[in-house]
């Protein structure tokens, strides 16, 4: 089904950064800077804002913008031999003026295609050719979906293998009020215990102190709950089988230039990812990679809420 697009607002972001604005019928609205093809808000129709962006943030290359959803690409974390997290968040994005039909359930109005390509000092430290395209649009009940389609596109009929992740930063009122749904008894490899793997517990994740973990072969959907707002985030995903989860607590907060000492009280990294098995695409293949953030109100007070009903719910 064919939909007429809302125009894209191009205008300059902080220092100058060009960004553009995403706004949905009912009220949603959503940022995306080109530096980076990096989302920093996701406004639902009350215009509060869903996710974290720190206030020590730079916004100035070569630096990530620290907070909303930075793209890890073709690296994930420290897992190879490139920079951490790779350099897609590093670069400068464009529009896709003309990206190739997207087949979509979504009736969305509200979306903007970003394209990067490898630059030739890009392919000095990467020598792959591909083209990322990204999708960010607003669905007609607040969502935000992104799709990323990235394809093989080697002359040399040399594959190339990726890891990847949408590093989403959740915003949350008090993270020692905050727990997740749906990642129960999986397996994870723990960043802070030389990778290695161990085996969750049985019920949902709560937060004591810091926590970086790869949970592996993850179910589709996610739920974070934030017992202060009485709100829930319902991740849903897709061609990402890992969730990483992370907050740096105290003491690497106040090890972080551009993160508050404090904020790690008021985020929450939940990042749906492909880490335990790159992925592999011969010239010529394409890999698609879809997230879905939805923000639902969870009467969640003294456990009310019944969190299978938001997972296993439609
Ligand atoms: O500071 P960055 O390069 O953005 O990485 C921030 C964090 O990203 C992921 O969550 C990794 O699992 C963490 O180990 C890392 O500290």
């Amino acid at each position: 089904m064919s939909v007429e697009k809302i125009p894209v607002q191009l205008c300059k972001g902080v220092n100058g950064l060009e960004k553009v604005v995403l706004k949905e019928a009912k009220g949603s609205s959503a940022e995306i800077y080109l530096y980076g093809g990096h989302v920093t808000s996701w406004k639902n129709e009350n215009g509060e804002e869903m996710l974290f962006v720190s206030s020590k943030a730079i916004f100035k290359p070569p630096k990530a913008i620290r907070g909303g959803i930075p793209l890890c690409f073709p690296q994930f974390g420290s897992h190879g031999s490139l920079e951490q997290h790779g350099f897609a968040r590093n670069r400068i994005w464009s529009i896709d003026k003309d990206p190739p039909p997207l087949p979509t359930s979504s009736t969305s109005k509200a979306y903007v295609d970003l394209i990067l390509k490898p630059s030739e000092e890009d392919a000095k430290i990467w020598p792959h050719s591909y083209e990322f395209r990204l999708r960010v649009a607003l669905g007609p009940t607040g969502d935000l979906l992104l799709t990323s389609r990235i394809r093989n596109t080697n002359a040399d009929g040399k594959p190339f293998s990726f890891t990847f992740a949408y590093h989403t930063y959740f915003s949350v009122s008090d993270i020692s009020e905050v727990r997740i749904e749906g990642l129960e008894t999986l397996d994870y490899l723990d960043n802070l215990q030389n990778k290695e793997r161990f085996t969750e517990q049985g019920d949902a994740i709560t937060f004591e102190s810091e926590i970086d973990k790869i949970y592996l072969s993850t179910p589709t959907k996610i739920a974070i709950l934030d017992h202060e707002k009485k709100r829930t985030f319902v991740i849903r995903k897709d061609g990402l089988p890992d969730a990483v989860v992370w907050n740096p607590w105290d003491r690497k907060a106040k090890a972080m230039a551009d993160f508050g000492d404090d904020e790690y009280k008021y985020m929450l990294c939940v990042e749906a990812a492909a880490v335990e098995k790159p992925i592999t695409l011969k010239p010529g293949e394409e890999w698609k990679g879809r997230l879905e953030l939805s923000a639902v109100p969870s009467s969640y007070c003294s456990g009310q809420l019944d969190p299978q009903r938001v997972l296993l719910g439609t």
